[in-house]
């Protein structure tokens, strides 16, 4: 039996851990506290972030990442990027010798401005073939229903990738393989900062043409800045990159989303902040994704707009006018 690792108890680690367990492999979920952790082992719930859920049997939990990290064919990281290269470097020492890494993340390291296949290579100092990612419109609460949904697995390596494939592989779960990392994290960061911009026009009550144009002209700044930086232009089109980002945009599951509902309704980042509680990675990684996007020379307006937004308190009809009266352009640009 395939055994995996999951280092991250919320929302998608869990989920992804209930995935793994249907797919028949044996699963470990490491979490930080010992309350939750108990409840997943005696109750077979998670009830902070999927309450109402049965986990199968197959799914332990513990707080020993070395326990978690016993004997695994794959360890899974499922915990906010700007944690992870910290909660790394405590757990890569633990792991046997070629476990492949697997990074649930949709994030980009705020400073260093890299994605979280480079934190885990640099981290774990593992070679690209031994880090996959796995992305796609993926919205927890729906898989750990086991509602249909498809998700890529990236990696250089794409035996590895077919690998993993079959690992999570389910009647309601279907993954495909992509050897285009960058291009996959890219889509996956990416869609949450235009999530944001999407959630903001919902909150100042904008309709359906606003929302299809951000999302439509996000998905050509994340090209944009994708091609910048290697990556494949068919990865956007896909799962990846126009999936998740539909999946996510039209969502009210997407706690990216919702995140900018309220601040488009008017809510102080401040209040937004003290009302969400789970991870909403566009929040940060719209200043990571910007730093990148400067650092290739890609004009990026939308997030430098959730920007603006979120961390400068532009106020978002200001803003609104601003990108309606940027000059005219080629839809090719
Ligand atoms: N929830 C989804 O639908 C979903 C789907 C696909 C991808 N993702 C991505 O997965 C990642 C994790 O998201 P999530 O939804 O599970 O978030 P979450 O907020 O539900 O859970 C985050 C987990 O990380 C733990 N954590 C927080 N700070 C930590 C720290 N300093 N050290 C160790 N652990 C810490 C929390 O206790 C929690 O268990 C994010 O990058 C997100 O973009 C989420
Ligand atoms: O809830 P969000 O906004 O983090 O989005 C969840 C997933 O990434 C959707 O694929």
């Amino acid at each position: 039996m395939t055994r995996c690792a999951v280092y991250g108890t919320g929302s998608w680690g869990t989920a992804f851990a209930m995935v793994l367990a249907d797919a028949g492999c044996e699963v470990t979920l490491w979490g930080r506290r010992t309350a939750l952790v108990d409840a997943i082992n005696n109750g077979r719930t998670n009830p902070d972030y999927l309450p109402g859920i049965e986990l199968p049997a197959s799914v332990r939990a513990t707080t020993d990442p070395a326990q978690a990290a016993r004997g695994a064919e794959f360890a899974v990281l499922a915990v906010p990027a700007q944690t992870l290269r910290g909660n790394l470097a405590e757990w890569a020492p633990l792991l046997p010798d070629g476990t492949v890494l697997v990074s649930l993340m949709k994030g980009v390291e705020l400073g260093t401005a890299k994605r979280m296949s480079e934190v885990i290579e640099e981290v774990a100092k593992v070679p690209a073939e031994q880090v996959a990612v796995l992305t796609g419109p993926n919205l927890a609460k729906e898989i750990a229903a086991r509602q249909p949904a498809a998700a890529v697995v990236a990696c250089a390596d794409e035996a590895v990738a077919q690998r993993f494939q079959t690992a999570c592989h389910t009647s309601y779960f279907r993954p495909y393989t992509n050897t285009d990392v960058v291009g996959c994290e890219l889509g996956g960061a990416v869609k949450n900062v235009i999530a944001l911009a999407v959630g903001i026009a919902t909150g100042m009550g904008l309709g359906d043409n606003a929302k299809a144009s951000l999302i439509t002209r996000g998905l050509a700044e994340t090209t944009r800045l994708g091609l910048a930086m290697g990556a494949d232009a068919h990865t956007f089109a896909g799962l990846a990159g126009m999936g998740d980002l539909v999946a996510t945009c039209s969502s009210p599951l997407s706690r990216n989303n919702t995140f900018g509902t309220n601040l488009g309704r008017g809510m102080t980042l401040q209040e937004t902040i003290a009302v969400t509680k789970q991870t909403a990675e566009g929040v940060k990684s719209c200043e990571s994704v910007l730093d990148l996007a400067r650092r290739h020379g890609v004009d990026m307006p939308l997030t430098e707009t959730v920007v603006e937004i979120v961390h400068e308190g532009k106020p978002p009809m200001v803003a609104l006018k601003e990108l309606m009266s940027r000059s005219a352009k080629s839809e090719r640009h």
